[in-house]
């Protein structure tokens, strides 16, 4: 009876509701002329702002009809983008859902919540993919290469890839090279420019360093691009070229680029020309790799561990070689991923310590620790030459290196496609096809993770008893995590560690007073105006005076 009565009352309600509202409207239709039309306009102007920024509390930002949370992403891309977004995962406990303009696909799932993190990188992994929209932009600079794969094709390159990366043959080949590289070129160069004191761009250098790394593991081939004068590299120029255009199809709607490429246009021209460059110079040493190998089945020549070489003894699943286009697949993908990486870390990891030089001297004290142990320490000043296994027992300078990492992240957000309809552990519901993008530069930002003094620089929160302690990877993803998680950590590690020491037993790396450091939009987190720094010699003293207090210790 009190159902049925309320259900009369309501009815009866609310048939007097819109009865009245009908007659509002006849009579509002009748006196239109005398309503004014800009009140009605402003009443419904300040209802959208009072129920958009309503929005703002549940969504994290104000969602406008037509436009959705599009004027904020422009607003935050005027200034740090990515403290911008930190900042409103923060306010949202960690996961907000971004909507653009109505009938475009701009909608993602931003996370940075740990449980997120191992849920979409290992638990629930293949469902999460890198997905046909990364895949069918990137296609024409990265083919089918590890970079651009799901599935089998990623998989087989995986596990051969992650073979190789093991074997002791593999890391001798990437401990020589990087010796090579740091002691006949990469100091002289420094020596040369601190000799003429003139301020220098380290991340630039160090961006020549670690390319002709690179290069010299996948293709077996140095590119020379650091060496006295710093010259322009066609492959290296033609590479960089790449690489920016491809990233440039990510702000540009699909439709425009693909036409663009197809009247051979615009961006889409110089990408193609770019590509060519590319091309000419994996074909060639595909090429002389392939004469140079017949040939050394009859002269006992010289074992080469490079990816190219190693990829081009195998055989697919029909048993046949693996095509050319297929080995400068793998080449160019490994190039990608290595290549800028380690340098944008090691510059982030510069100008830390330049704000932090008691850091720089714990650093010091563990290189002088290691001239100490050394039976025969006479090899000193420029003749110093750090050992693998001294490399390896840097713990402090590991754990300085992770803590650089933790705040400027060489990858500061990465994404992943919707396979099937899921829910992540913290409840947010992910359909089909939705990107998700994990903001990794956000994670290093949160106190929920990292606790209160989450956006200082300390080393220590790695160490225990003095002894580097690694974290969970889906708290600290900068090596990715999972079964895709980074390939090279290892070699990262090792060459960061190896060039540092290098560097900073040689010189002080005295940042340029008000040279402005900020990050750049971009896939990889490089220094916007590169770090100009001015090279001093490190006083010998200064490291005899470490060594005679540990002596006296
Ligand atoms: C500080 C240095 C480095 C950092 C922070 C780093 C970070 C990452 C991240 C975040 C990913 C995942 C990318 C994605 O799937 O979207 C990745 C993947 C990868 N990295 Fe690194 N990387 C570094 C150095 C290197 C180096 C030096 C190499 C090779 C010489 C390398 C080889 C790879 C490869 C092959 C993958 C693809 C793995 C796969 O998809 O299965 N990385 N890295």
């Amino acid at each position: 009876m009190t159902t049925l009565s309320i259900t009369t009352n309501f009815t009866s309600s609310s048939s007097s509701f819109s009865s009245s509202f009908r007659d509002f409207l006849v009579r509002g239709l009748i006196y239109l002329p005398e309503i004014k039309m800009v009140e009605i306009f402003l009443a419904i102007f300040v209802f959208l702002i009072i129920h958009s920024l309503r929005q703002r509390k549940r969504q994290g930002l104000p969602n406008w009809p037509f436009v959705g949370m599009l004027p904020s992403l422009i607003f935050g891309l005027r200034g740090d983008m990515y403290e911008w977004v930190s900042n409103v995962l923060c306010r949202q406990n960690g996961t907000f859902t971004f909507r653009g303009p109505w009938f475009t696909n701009l909608y993602c799932i931003v996370t940075s919540d740990p449980r997120n993190l191992e849920y979409l990188l290992k638990t629930n992994f293949s469902n999460f993919p890198k997905g046909e929209y990364f895949r069918n932009t990137v296609r024409d600079l990265l083919g089918d290469g590890i970079f651009n794969a799901d599935d089998k094709i990623w998989q087989t390159q995986r596990r051969t890839a992650s073979l190789e990366f093991h074997s002791a043959k593999f890391r001798q080949m990437t401990t020589e090279s990087l010796l090579e590289l740091v002691h006949a070129r990469l100091l002289p160069v420094l020596e040369d420019t601190m000799n003429q004191s003139i301020p220098i761009d380290l991340q630039d250098i160090l961006l020549r360093l670690t390319f002709d790394n690179v290069c010299m593991i996948a293709f077996g081939v140095d590119p020379g691009c650091l060496r006295p004068g710093l010259p322009e590299i066609p492959f290296a120029r033609a590479f960089e070229s790449a690489t920016e255009a491809t990233i440039l199809r990510f702000v540009i709607p699909t439709v425009i680029w693909k036409t663009m490429r197809f009247f051979n246009l615009g961006t889409e021209r110089k990408l193609m020309k770019s590509i060519e460059g590319v091309d000419d110079f994996a074909q060639e040493v595909i090429r002389s790799r392939k004469k140079e190998l017949s040939l050394e089945s009859s002269v006992d020549n010289k074992q080469r561990t490079d990816l190219l070489t190693v990829f081009m003894g195998l055989k697919d699943e029909q048993e046949q070689p693996f095509s050319d286009k297929f080995l400068r697949d793998i080449c160019v993908n490994f190039i990608l991923a290595g290549r800028d990486t380690s340098s944008v870390a090691l510059s982030w990891f510069f100008w830390l310590l330049n704000q932090n030089p008691e850091v720089e001297q714990k650093i010091l004290s563990e290189i002088c620790g290691i001239i100490n142990e050394r039976e025969d320490n006479k090899e000193k000043g420029n003749d110093f030459v750090l050992k693998p296994e001294e490399v390896k027992k840097m713990e402090y300078l590991q754990a300085a290196l992770s803590e650089a990492l933790r705040l400027y992240p060489s990858v500061p957000v990465d994404h992943k496609e919707v396979l099937e309809d899921d829910k992540f552990p913290d409840g947010t519901v992910v359909k089909k096809g939705t990107k998700v993008v994990y903001a990794i530069y956000a994670m290093g930002r949160m106190e929920e993770i990292w606790g209160k003094d989450c956006r200082e620089f300390k080393p220590e929160r790695w160490l225990n008893n003095g002894h580097f302690m690694s974290e969970s990877a889906y708290k600290f993803t900068a090596f990715n995590g999972g079964p895709r998680l980074c390939l090279g950590k290892d070699f990262a590690y090792y060459q960061m560690k190896f060039a540092a020491a290098s560097i900073l037993y040689r010189y002080r790396v005295v940042v340029v007073e008000n040279h402005p450091v900020m990050p750049k939009m971009a896939l990889t987190m490089y220094m916007k105006h590169g770090l100009k720094v001015k090279l001093l010699r490190r006083d010998q003293s200064e490291i005899q005076t470490i060594l005679n207090s540990m002596k006296n210790y």
